[in-house]
């Protein structure tokens, strides 16, 4: 898969099969649009092409820093890249953008630069400046610049029974079960291993605190996990707390992972995290024995959990 950074930048003379969407979270609903495109492309000797937008629109048109994504830009080029698309753009959504109407945005876009000859998209979807453009309109252009549109049915859509906000909400409930169904790999998080406040050690159980650096990106709700961890290639499993350590007096909201098995400094190294099930609320402990006796059960409770994943995950 190559990304291309901005349509302007699409090769010429290629013909394409081409599909619009943000497609956070890569979820079931998204794979079978992919695969309907993929599938098309080769049947047709075409290229097939995902045109996505980041910023998200919402960031640029509302102004809105409280969206929260499942996937930061870079995950998601991760997880396209392990599919046969062809080409991922990601054209930055500014206002200037925004003010395309709906003929413009086929003409100069879809026709002129990205020379599609066939569009996958659902009966539901809407574009042009103020999303004036519908699929009556689409069909309309479709004449008039000699492409086919490739209508994914509203049953299809609505059978699946899943939408990224779905997900979202799974996820800010503690779900982790739901998100990962829909999502079909569990839901990860990627960041830096920076320093705490040096207490987890003294404890017996010294936490990898994990700062994220994208604000955009979605936290689980408030709780302890079950997780496994990918350092440096090597996996370990491990659980992990989000939230503000009452216990110990926390005030902000920390992602703190306590790996099994592992004794090794990883300040400042990058580390991935899937979540894997949910264990418990946070809660506040009368003292820090209590808080060490809890997470001692928490651990009991993740390695029998651990037993029962099939070896093939556990891997
Ligand atoms: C699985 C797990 C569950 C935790 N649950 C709680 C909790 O319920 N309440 C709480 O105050 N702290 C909880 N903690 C956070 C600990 O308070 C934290 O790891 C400890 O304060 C060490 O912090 P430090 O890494 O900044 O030194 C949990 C940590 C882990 C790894
Ligand atoms: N099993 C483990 N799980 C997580 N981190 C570990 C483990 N063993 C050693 N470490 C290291 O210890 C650090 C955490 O120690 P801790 O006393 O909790 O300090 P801090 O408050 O800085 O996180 C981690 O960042 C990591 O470098």
């Amino acid at each position: 898969m190559q990304v291309i950074h901005n349509y302007h930048n699409f090769p010429e003379n290629i013909s394409t099969v081409v599909t619009i969407g943000t497609f956070d979270g890569v979820h079931i609903g998204h794979r079978k649009i992919l695969d309907q495109l993929i599938s098309e492309s080769k049947k047709k000797g075409l290229k097939s092409v995902l045109l996505t937008f980041f910023p998200h629109p919402r960031m640029v048109i509302q102004a809105d820093n409280s969206i929260k994504l499942i996937n930061t830009i870079e995950e998601r080029i991760e997880i396209l890249s392990e599919t046969d698309l062809d080409y991922l753009v990601i054209h930055p959504f500014d206002k200037d953008f925004s003010n395309l109407s709906a003929f413009d945005f086929v003409r100069d876009v879809l026709v002129n630069q990205l020379n599609v000859k066939e569009l996958v998209v659902g009966y539901d979807h809407r574009f042009g400046k103020n999303r004036e453009g519908d699929f009556e309109q689409l069909k309309e252009y479709s004449h008039t610049f000699d492409f086919n549109i490739k209508e994914i049915k509203a049953q299809d859509i609505n059978n699946t029974a899943v939408s990224s906000t779905k997900i979202r909400t799974a996820l800010q409930a503690g779900d982790i079960k739901t998100a990962n169904e829909f999502l079909t790999t569990p839901f990860f998080i990627k960041g830096t291993v920076v320093k705490g406040q040096q207490l987890g050690n003294t404890i017996g159980f010294p936490t990898a605190n994990i700062e994220i650096s994208q604000v955009y990106k979605l936290t689980p709700k408030n709780g302890a996990y079950i997780v496994r961890a990918t350092h440096q290639e090597n996996k370990y499993f491990g659980m992990l707390n989000i939230g503000n350590r009452p216990t110990v007096n926390g005030k902000n909201q920390t992602i703190e992972a306590h790996l099994f098995d592992f004794n090794n400094d990883i300040y400042g190294d990058e580390i991935k995290i899937e979540f894997l099930h949910f264990l418990r609320e946070e809660q506040n402990f009368h003292s820090v024995e209590g808080l060490k006796e809890q997470l001692e059960k928490d651990q009991n409770d993740s390695l029998n959990f651990i037993q029962t994943i099939t070896p093939n995950t556990a891997s």
